[in-house]
């Protein structure tokens, strides 16, 4: 963990620390996990989406560096995952095998002398059913973002965020097969070749990346242009995640003429912070309710000159508990576009019904 990078002055400096020290961590036992996931190291949870060793392993390492980093702080977390499944008859092997996979993760990196049993493994997971709210600070975890990604040997994000008194001040996203280097080429950088991006924001004080194995931190900026003509746009790489047929439609209207970039996870906020694409859009069909933690990490995009917004043209608020009250639609782009790209939003939204 390289220690030049935290600014001067910044209140959140020894929160930012330990967030890129438990994603950083995190993302190894991910790594890992990818190289060789098997099908028995997946499941499938109620609601069928799916879940991973991977998943539950990463949740477990950033509760655990959160604590171990800042010891005096009352600690409470919103994360994805819970033990519920894995304390089901016949899990017995998949929760030895995701302590196994901690432990490893521990050993291997040697700031911490300690070994989780099963059932602090069981309680650690647990430990992410905090309901957040407008007061006080809570941790927003989501610590496989894109699982589907990751199981397709794809782009996935562990992604971290910090809510204190209901605004998301800190954010990281560690993108493990995400370039360095940005596809700009206005934005081009000394990073060369490297895979593995280490994305992180404080309120107030800019947004930056460095490799996700450490390397010297640059500060990012969104894409500047105001001619949508100009703009190339992001959505998810699961056509079931957000509907295409309104994408390309609003698309349209804008006049974009470069074809969507398709990518799983809030990769896709990190690619837009340092400028790779101009336009974020995210329309889920319309039963579908957002999570807090799919997006919280995502507000390093606001640091990097951007805006976020709901179909309405609303901030997202991340305070209402678990989920985020909001009009339907997520929109990220820079400050120019997002007049225009709203007005297509709601114009294809209204010709939808
Ligand atoms: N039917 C659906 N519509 C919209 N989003 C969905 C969805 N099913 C799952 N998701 C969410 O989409 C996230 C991934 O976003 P993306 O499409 O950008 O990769 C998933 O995060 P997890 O992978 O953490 O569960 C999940 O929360
Ligand atoms: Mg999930
Ligand atoms: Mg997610
Ligand atoms: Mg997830």
């Amino acid at each position: 963990m390289s220690q030049a990078t935290e600014v001067v002055g910044n209140p959140y400096a020894a929160e930012l620390a330990a967030a890129k020290k438990a994603v950083a961590l995190a993302a190894r036992l991910c790594q890992r996990v990818q190289r060789s996931i098997l099908h028995s190291d997946i499941q499938s949870k109620a609601d069928k989406t799916p879940v991973t060793v991977a998943d539950y392993g990463s949740q477990v390492l950033v509760c655990l560096v959160l604590k171990k980093e800042l010891p005096s702080h009352s600690f409470s977390i919103i994360a994805e995952e819970d033990s519920k499944d894995l304390r089901e008859d016949g899990a017995q092997e998949i929760i030895e095998h995701i302590t196994t996979l901690i432990n490893e993760t521990i050993v291997n990196d040697g700031s911490y002398n300690m070994s989780l049993s099963k059932e602090d493994v069981l309680s650690a997971i647990d430990g992410g059913k905090s309901e957040g709210g407008p007061s006080g600070r809570h941790w927003i975890l989501d610590p496989i973002d894109g699982t589907k990604g990751f199981i397709r040997g794809d782009q996935y994000a562990v992604a971290l965020g910090l809510l204190d008194e209901g605004k998301v001040v800190l954010g990281v996203l560690g993108c493990p097969n995400l370039p360095l280097k940005s596809t700009n080429k206005n934005n081009s950088s000394s990073f060369g070749d490297r895979i593995g991006s280490l994305f992180f924001a404080t309120i107030g004080c800019g947004a930056q990346v460095e490799a996700l194995e450490g390397s010297e931190p640059q500060k990012i900026s969104v894409c500047s242009t105001n001619n949508p003509v100009d703009a190339s746009f992001f959505e998810s790489f699961e056509a079931s995640h957000s509907k295409r047929d309104l994408t390309s439609s609003i698309a349209e209207k804008l006049g974009v003429r470069a074809p969507p970039v398709r990518m799983d996870s809030q990769a896709k906020y990190g690619a837009l912070a340092r400028g790779d694409g101009a336009i974020f859009l995210r329309i889920p069909h319309k039963s579908y309710i957002e999570t807090v933690w799919d997006h919280a990490a995502g507000s390093i995009v606001t640091e990097a000159g951007g805006m976020v917004k709901d179909a309405a043209g609303n901030d997202l608020d991340f305070c209402k508990g678990r989920y985020l009250d909001r009009d339907r639609g997520i929109i990220a782009t820079n400050k120019h576009l997002m007049p225009l790209v709203l007005k297509a939003v709601q114009e294809a939204m209204k010709e939808e019904q």
